[in-house]
């Protein structure tokens, strides 16, 4: 489904603030896997998302979607086959717009653009449907504009937009990290939901160990733009925290450090 090979990534090159944020990542992921993604600050883990959906450049490797070259393909083309969520929930919907129109949007992608305006009888009754799901009454609030909603309930939104028509990759950057734990807890129970309903590929960068653990089939593990550990199956299934603190340690020699990560 992606296979990614020596994929360098650098920012200001030739600068002397330059910055080798990938190093020659190699990367297999098959069509349902669903990939947690750790490591500590400033490891490369949002690079590589930004360099797969096509926010940024490469330096040089390439990146293999069903077999297909999409490493000079356009952010624009490559959101056809790739659905991302970001930590901040406002940037994943458009606070003026309705609750429908945005949804109308996300039905859109990957459809030709055509002169039908507006929002359908059909369409509001799929969009009700796919709400009830949230168990947040959105279904009742089609015409509220989203700027109205928490950041608990926009996040939930962003996630059912962009998974309303099945990506071929859904990409997760932390995109429970700025909502409370109760909160947080709600949206990664939906996003597990959504991920096994539809048997989508996902790679879900996270700053909790346990999540990592709990969650998906694979975990990886970045340190200095390097996959350092890729573990999956049993293997995975067998971790502990302690385990994967042990790893890091083994194969860096040094401790695990991130202001961010959340080891319990
Ligand atoms: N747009 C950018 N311009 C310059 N340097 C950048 C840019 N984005 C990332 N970097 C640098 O690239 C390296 C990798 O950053 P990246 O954001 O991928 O790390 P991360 O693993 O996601 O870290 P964190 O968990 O701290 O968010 C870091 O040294 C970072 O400062």
């Amino acid at each position: 489904m992606i296979h990614v090979t020596d994929l360098v990534k650098t920012f200001h090159r030739g600068s002397i603030n330059e910055v080798l944020a990938l190093s020659g990542i190699n990367l297999r992921v098959k069509k349902g896997d669903f990939i947690t993604v750790i490591g500590s600050n400033g490891a490369g883990k949002s690079t590589l998302l930004n360099c797969l959906s096509g926010s940024y450049p490469i330096d040089s490797g390439h990146i293999l979607i069903n077999e297909q070259e999409v490493s000079r393909w356009p952010e624009y083309q490559r959101a056809s086959l790739i659905s991302r969520v970001f930590q901040d929930p406002l940037l994943g919907t458009c606070g003026p717009l309705s609750i429908e129109q945005n949804l109308a949007l996300a039905n859109r992608r990957g459809k030709p653009h055509g002169l039908r305006r507006g929002v359908q009888r059909s369409d509001r009754e799929l969009f009700r449907k796919q709400l009830a799901q949230l168990n947040l009454e959105l279904e009742n609030r089609l015409k509220d504009s989203v700027g109205l909603l928490s950041g608990g309930q926009r996040q939930a939104l962003t996630l059912l937009m962009a998974t309303l028509v099945k990506p071929k990759i859904l990409l997760l950057d932390e995109h429970t990290a700025a909502l409370d734990p109760k909160t947080a807890q709600q949206v990664l129970e939906l996003t597990q939901k959504l991920i096994e309903d539809q048997d989508l590929t996902t790679l879900m960068v996270t700053h909790n160990m346990r999540q990592a653990l709990q969650l998906g089939n694979r975990l990886i593990m970045f340190h200095g733009g390097r996959i350092i550990l890729d573990v999956s199956g049993s293997e995975k299934a067998a971790m502990s925290v302690e385990d994967l603190l042990e790893q890091f340690y083994k194969v860096r020699g040094e401790e695990f450090v991130s202001d961010r990560m959340l080891l319990v």
